[in-house]
């Protein structure tokens, strides 16, 4: 069996059919204009209506205000929301929709805590920490300070990769997994041949 994998950085159709056709059950499309993984509303929201049936498209913001928000979400019922940033839990559930709040972990951070604070997210989401950028920075995270009791679906991220991902899968035992970077050929292009070595290595029992 294989572990869910999101592929986050989604930018082109082609990426995103061919991240389908390996067996992708989430993609990402991120809403953050600093990312170099950017992909305008329009855009977006044109290549999630090719998409497959059974897909979720997830759609990352990272502090956005509502109407930004709204531009994405209202244009297909199918989207799921990642928050990135720092919003609370009345801004998440504002918009009924799905959603799951990263967080990009500290060693003096009571992950607990934090997750106690969103009983409405459907999963949570931990991400490595780096001053100054919100994520997708390519950087893992010592996994030992994930808590073996988490009350809600995790979705492991931060710097995962081909070579990585079957150590993460089996010692964390994730929900979901989350690459941006380790599956790019360049910032928003995605790799074909490391698609199918990250989903090959995906694998748990
Ligand atoms: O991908 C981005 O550019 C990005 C920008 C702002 C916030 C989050 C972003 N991506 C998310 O970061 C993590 C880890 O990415 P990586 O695999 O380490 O490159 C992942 O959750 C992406 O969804």
């Amino acid at each position: 069996m294989r572990c869910r994998v999101k592929i986050c950085g989604i930018t082109n159709v082609e990426d995103a059919l061919m991240v389908c056709r390996h067996g992708a059950d989430a993609l990402g499309f991120v809403f953050y204009a600093k990312s170099p993984r950017y992909v305008s509303p329009e855009k977006a929201n044109d290549i999630v209506a090719q998409l497959p049936p059974f897909i979720t498209p997830v759609a990352l913001f990272v502090n956005a205000e509502e109407a930004e928000i709204r531009t994405v979400i209202d244009r297909n019922p199918r989207w799921m929301i990642q928050f990135h940033g720092d919003e609370d839990e009345s801004a998440c559930l504002h918009y009924q929709r799905p959603y799951m709040k990263a967080f990009r972990v500290k060693k003096e951070d009571n992950i607990i805590d934090l997750i106690d604070a969103y009983p409405s997210a459907s999963a949570v989401l931990l991400d490595a920490y780096k001053a100054g950028v919100p994520g997708g920075t390519g950087e893992m995270f010592d996994w030992s300070l994930i808590p073996s009791n988490l009350n809600k679906p995790l979705v492991l991220a931060g710097g995962l990769t081909p070579e990585n991902v079957g150590q993460a899968v089996e010692q964390v035992a994730p929900y979901a997994i989350d690459v941006s970077g380790g599956v790019e050929l360049s910032k928003g292009l995605k790799s074909e041949a490391k698609v199918t070595a990250f989903m090959n290595g995906a694998k748990c029992e």
